[in-house]
């Protein structure tokens, strides 16, 4: 085992969707649950820590026998706030492995999991999992286009996003408005010179955030249940 620890952030407010997203049932169980499962099910993972609605989230992992959550801390106003508070939950040293995931990613893998972790276990000073964009992406403005990129060097960035928490308690103790200019992890790490590693991830691993994309998980965990994995 490595000994990695997870940070799920879950204390989202939901704008998009309307509603908050961790809670919300898909095929009977709220999402949180299927996140929290992964990174149970993830050998690498000693600890679990979750930012969010602590009583509820404990009420959930105990009633799902997810016995790897370690604590949760309550939510910041935006989600690099969140990972903030959260990071202070983490008692472990500076060289574990964290990973900082959405929990509304609640279709990420125990393989992905394994994969970010092994990136960093290997060196790199950050690993996200990434997927190549298929559509083409214009910078906007106005209403017009300024120009296209070239899609050949863009890439998607999801979560779990794994790191030192040296890094991350170096990283996270910039100024409230670096931190919530920052839409991901990784590019606290990339502002501060660290390099950031690519690891394949996922097109099933979505977030959650409009109610269309809640359609799209059910499709993807009932295929799953199917096909003989859990959901
Ligand atoms: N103050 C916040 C904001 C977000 N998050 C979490 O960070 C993840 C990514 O955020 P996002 O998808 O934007 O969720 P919401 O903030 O809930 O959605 P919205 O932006 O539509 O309000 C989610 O798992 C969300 O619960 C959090 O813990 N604390
Ligand atoms: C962290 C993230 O999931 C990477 O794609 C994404 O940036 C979160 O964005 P949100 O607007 O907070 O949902």
């Amino acid at each position: 085992m490595s000994g990695a620890v997870a940070l799920i952030l879950a204390g989202g407010m939901g704008t998009r969707m309307g509603r908050p997203k961790q809670f919300i049932e898909i095929l009977g169980r709220p999402a949180l649950y299927y996140t929290l499962r992964a990174f149970q099910e993830a050998p690498e993972v000693e600890r679990i820590y979750a930012v969010g609605e602590a009583e509820r989230i404990r009420a959930l992992a105990s009633a799902s026998g997810i016995d790897k959550l370690a604590g949760c801390a309550g939510p910041g106003e935006t989600r690099a706030l969140s990972a903030r508070n959260g990071l202070l939950l983490c008692r472990e040293e500076d060289g574990t492995v964290c990973m900082i995931h959405d929990g509304s990613r609640c279709l990420v893998t125990p393989q992905l999991v394994g994969r970010v972790v092994r990136a960093v276990e290997q060196g790199a000073e950050g690993a996200i999992p990434v997927v190549p964009v298929s559509d083409t992406v214009k910078v906007a403005e106005d209403g017009r286009v300024l120009k296209t990129l070239d899609r050949s060097s863009l890439r998607a960035a999801q979560t779990p996003q794994a790191f030192r928490l040296g890094v991350l308690r170096q990283v996270f103790s910039a100024p409230e408005e670096v931190l919530c200019e920052a839409t991901d992890d990784a590019s606290l790490v990339e502002r501060a010179g660290g390099e950031v590693r690519l690891v394949p991830g996922e097109r099933t691993n979505i977030k959650l955030t409009t109610p269309e994309d809640l359609i799209l998980a059910e499709a993807i965990l009932a295929a799953r249940e199917q096909s003989g994995s859990r959901p």
